[in-house]
């Protein structure tokens, strides 16, 4: 007896290439990104091997974790650090000598791998799409097929566009009714997180459906792909619909006119059978969700805003007593203590997550309405060129200027450590990237994940507040 397929099915069946031993095997790729952090020695390695790239036209290049958000006029001169200077000036080497298209530091189009590549169309449905970063699930939003890999299996697709790979299980999150007011996807995501775990979805392609999925917006299906990573699962995939066909329309590599015409009712079969069998599924009623900050250091240790952090006292084992303990301690934090209130730093509107134009606006509806609290320091980082010109073409700039943010050119800027922008030790930030882990944004530095506009409305408030409650 046959049952139907899954989304993920499909797309694996359609560019499975070969059987190899035990259960993996050879999969043919679209299209493969790369960035100046994990591709110079998949560059060594073929030129040790004396091996081209075999289809460079498919891979597409841009610096993005050690760039300066700052003297972007400069190019790369302007990296004042040594080491991430180094980093990129290789990347701009290896893209010469191996004849891959790059988006220079000066290009309008620059920006986070994972913002560009969807905005450029080089990202498209049906596709399986792979980068050596672990938000490459992002590009799932599509209905792609997308995933980080290591730097041995750059190498792989360079040499070969194929890369080994085992059939993951499949796991269906749906998500029943409508967001609330004043929740995003960025709160939807989280919640799950907290719900399921950073280990829920390990093994997992996960598919996301239901009605709080069909009515986000593109920019809110990437935030809850981007971070299917961070609930452990090997991708994010959501059906495209007419949506997706109307944000991709005219973008500069989606086919145009008759074929773009062609190429939507292609994309309309993308979907899982109704039969299809998952082997997990997990509910989640989206009107129960309220906004979301993290207390820990992980992704999981979310709660809803008007919770509280919580006891170690309360945990059900030594274990997990324990951790909480731990991240209770690294996060200066008191058990039970309120999440709304707790004083900030820094806030950090930005990342692969929350740098697109919609979450630009969403922070600046709140930014206009006040002043960055005296003593706080916030950077609106925006995901790429392309979205930094658009939001200036709204005057959403002029909002954050006049609101006391720091307007910056498009990079991984804060979301890391590795350039410019950092928490000083101990300095405690508000943030809209995906991953809180012990010294992500800076030694010593303390994160808590949100939405865009629980972020610039904690700048305004210099703590930790409820969007739905603040008085704007
Ligand atoms: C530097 C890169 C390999 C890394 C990743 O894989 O995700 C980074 O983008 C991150 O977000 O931690
Ligand atoms: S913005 Fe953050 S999460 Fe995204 S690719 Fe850059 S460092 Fe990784």
């Amino acid at each position: 007896m046959s049952s139907g397929r899954t989304l993920y099915d499909k797309i694996w069946d359609g560019h499975a290439v070969a059987p190899l031993s035990g259960d993996d095997w050879l999969l043919y790729i679209d299209r493969h990104l790369i960035h100046e952090v994990t591709s110079p020695q998949a560059f060594a390695g073929l030129k040790q091997a004396s091996r081209q790239v075999r289809r460079p036209e498919l891979t597409l290049a841009v610096a993005d974790h050690n760039v300066p958000t700052i003297r972007r006029k400069l190019g790369v001169a302007g990296i004042a650090d040594r080491e991430s200077r180094a980093q990129v000036e290789a990347l701009e080497r290896n893209v010469i000598e191996f004849g891959i298209p790059y988006v220079p530091l000066i290009h309008r189009q620059q920006g986070i791998v994972h913002v560009i590549g969807p905005e450029l169309g080089f990202t498209l449905p049906g596709m399986t799409v792979v980068c050596g970063d672990s938000h490459t699930s992002t590009h799932g939003a599509f209905g792609a097929l997308a995933f980080g890999i290591g730097t041995s299996e750059v190498e792989h697709v360079f040499a070969t566009q194929t890369l080994v790979q085992s059939h993951a299980k499949n796991m269906r999150i749906q998500v029943n009714g409508a967001l609330g007011t004043g929740v995003t996807a960025k709160d939807l995501i989280l919640a799950i997180i907290g719900q399921i775990g950073t280990a829920g979805a390990t093994g997992h392609v996960v598919e996301y459906c239901g009605e709080a999925i069909a009515r986000l917006d593109m920019a809110g299906r990437m935030t809850v792909c981007n971070m299917s990573i961070e609930a452990g699962a090997r991708a994010g995939l959501i059906a495209p619909d007419e949506k997706t066909f109307e944000w991709l329309k005219g973008r500069p590599l989606v086919p145009q006119g008759e074929a773009f015409v062609e190429a939507c009712s292609r994309w309309r079969r993308l979907r899982s059978d109704p039969d299809a069998r998952f082997d997990r599924e997990v509910v989640i009623e989206g009107p129960e969700i309220a906004p979301m900050v993290s207390w820990g250091t992980s992704p999981e240790a979310v709660t809803a805003i008007d919770g509280r952090v919580p006891d170690p006292k309360e945990a059900s084992d030594a274990g997990r007593r324990a951790q909480i303990a731990r991240m209770l301690d690294y996060m200066d934090l008191r058990p039970g203590q309120p999440l709304a209130g707790i004083p900030i730093d820094q806030v950090f509107i930005g990342s692969c997550t929350n740098a697109r134009i919609e979450d630009l606006r969403a922070a600046a509806a709140i930014a206009r309405e006040g002043h960055v609290s005296p003593g706080v320091r916030a950077l609106v980082v925006p995901g790429s060129g392309m979205v930094k010109q658009a939001a200036e073409a709204e005057g959403l700039d002029q909002i954050f200027l006049d609101a006391g943010f720091d307007w910056r050119d498009a990079g991984c800027s804060m979301c890391l450590g590795m350039n410019e922008d950092r928490l000083n030790p101990g300095q405690r930030c508000a943030s809209t990237s995906n991953r809180n882990f012990e010294g992500r944004q800076g030694p010593g530095g303390r994160t808590h994940l949100m939405s865009p506009a629980m972020a610039a409305a904690a700048a305004i408030a210099g703590k930790i507040v409820d969007v739905r409650t603040f008085g704007v």
